[in-house]
């Protein structure tokens, strides 16, 4: 996590963006401008949409990137936007990742794996690579921790052998996250703390020169209360918090996640930063698609300023 952290440190923003495109947040203008290109370029016609979207999906994504490159710290690319469109949506995950690498963002893989141990050990070469080859480019993966220790442990062997980072659910951001995670146990704590136990547990043993484990905690926005008593409760636990903006979550809610120096969590938003351009009274259907990317651009860059001054404020 000291890598996470110095970017933090560096940027003075303890924000990272998600780049969670679909076909509803890229303008339309950038998807129509590829389909002579990717006309020409498809074996099997039947492929095209979605080789189309995907390749509207890189551009967006390089937009934003280069928007928030030196303000924030680091990028969220959430897979199933691009798993949705199969083989190229995966390609452009991957090309996603190099290239926010590329611009030297700390890239954390919002993939959410969880299986038993020997399908967990062949998901975790998300963070290895395999054979000296890593395909994914990414600093740190999510994890499900519904499988208990044996569907985590070979993530955390990976991460200590990569110098790389997971981060697991604990308290998610979702309306219906209560129905499991906070049920009562039979020694009076919750689900979802008995969790932080395990992931703190779990963390013991790669605690940074920062004080937090490589391995971290999702914990949603959308808890402040919850939050604050896990800060509490995970000392060496760094946390990532989404659930702010779009799910409602504030700066003021995400306050108490973070430990009495303003560090121990990163805040993310994706609709809120990447679909700015769609609440600019300046977007216009009739728009090039440059000038569209040019006011994605704009918009995205002027959302996480916003972010970053907000989180200043309360830390
Ligand atoms: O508890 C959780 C865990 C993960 N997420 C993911 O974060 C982003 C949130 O997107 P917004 O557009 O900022 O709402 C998305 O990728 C989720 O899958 C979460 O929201 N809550």
């Amino acid at each position: 996590m000291d890598r996470l952290i110095d970017a933090i440190e560096a940027t003075q923003n303890p924000s990272v963006v998600g780049l969670d495109p679909t076909e509803a947040l890229v303008p339309p203008q950038v998807v129509a401008g590829l389909a002579e290109e990717v006309r020409d370029s498809v074996e099997d016609p039947a492929e095209a949409p979605a080789v189309q979207l995907a390749s509207a999906f890189y551009e967006f994504n390089r937009t934003i990137i280069d928007a928030v490159a030196g303000i924030v710290p680091a990028v969220k690319p959430q897979i199933a936007m691009y798993e949705a469109l199969g083989p190229a949506g995966v390609d452009v995950y991957t090309m996603t990742c190099d290239y926010a690498a590329s611009r030297g963002l700390y890239v954390l893989a919002d993939a959410k794996r969880g299986d038993i141990g020997s399908t967990a050990a062949a998901y975790a070469h998300m963070l290895t690579g395999v054979d000296g080859f890593d395909p994914w480019k990414v600093d740190a993966v999510t994890v499900n921790p519904y499988l208990g220790t044996d569907g985590i442990t070979p993530f955390v062997d990976a991460a200590k052998e990569s110098d790389k980072d997971l981060f697991v659910l604990v308290r998610t951001s979702n309306p219906s996250s209560s129905e499991l995670q906070m049920l009562d146990l039979a020694d009076g704590s919750k689900v979802y703390e008995r969790v932080a136990d395990l992931v703190e547990g779990w963390g013991a043993d790669s605690i940074g020169a920062h004080g937090y484990s490589r391995v971290g905690a999702v914990v949603g926005a959308t808890h402040p209360e919850e939050g604050k008593a896990l800060r509490t409760r995970m000392p060496h636990t760094f946390f990532l918090v989404p659930g702010y903006g779009a799910q409602g979550g504030t700066a003021a809610d995400v306050r108490g996640m973070f430990d009495a120096d303003g560090s121990g969590a990163i805040v993310n938003s994706s609709r809120g930063i990447i679909g700015a351009w769609r609440k600019d009274g300046r977007y216009d259907p009739s728009m090039s698609a440059d000038d569209a990317l040019a006011l994605v651009d704009e918009t995205a860059r002027d959302a996480a300023i916003r972010m970053r001054d907000d989180l200043r404020a309360v830390l």
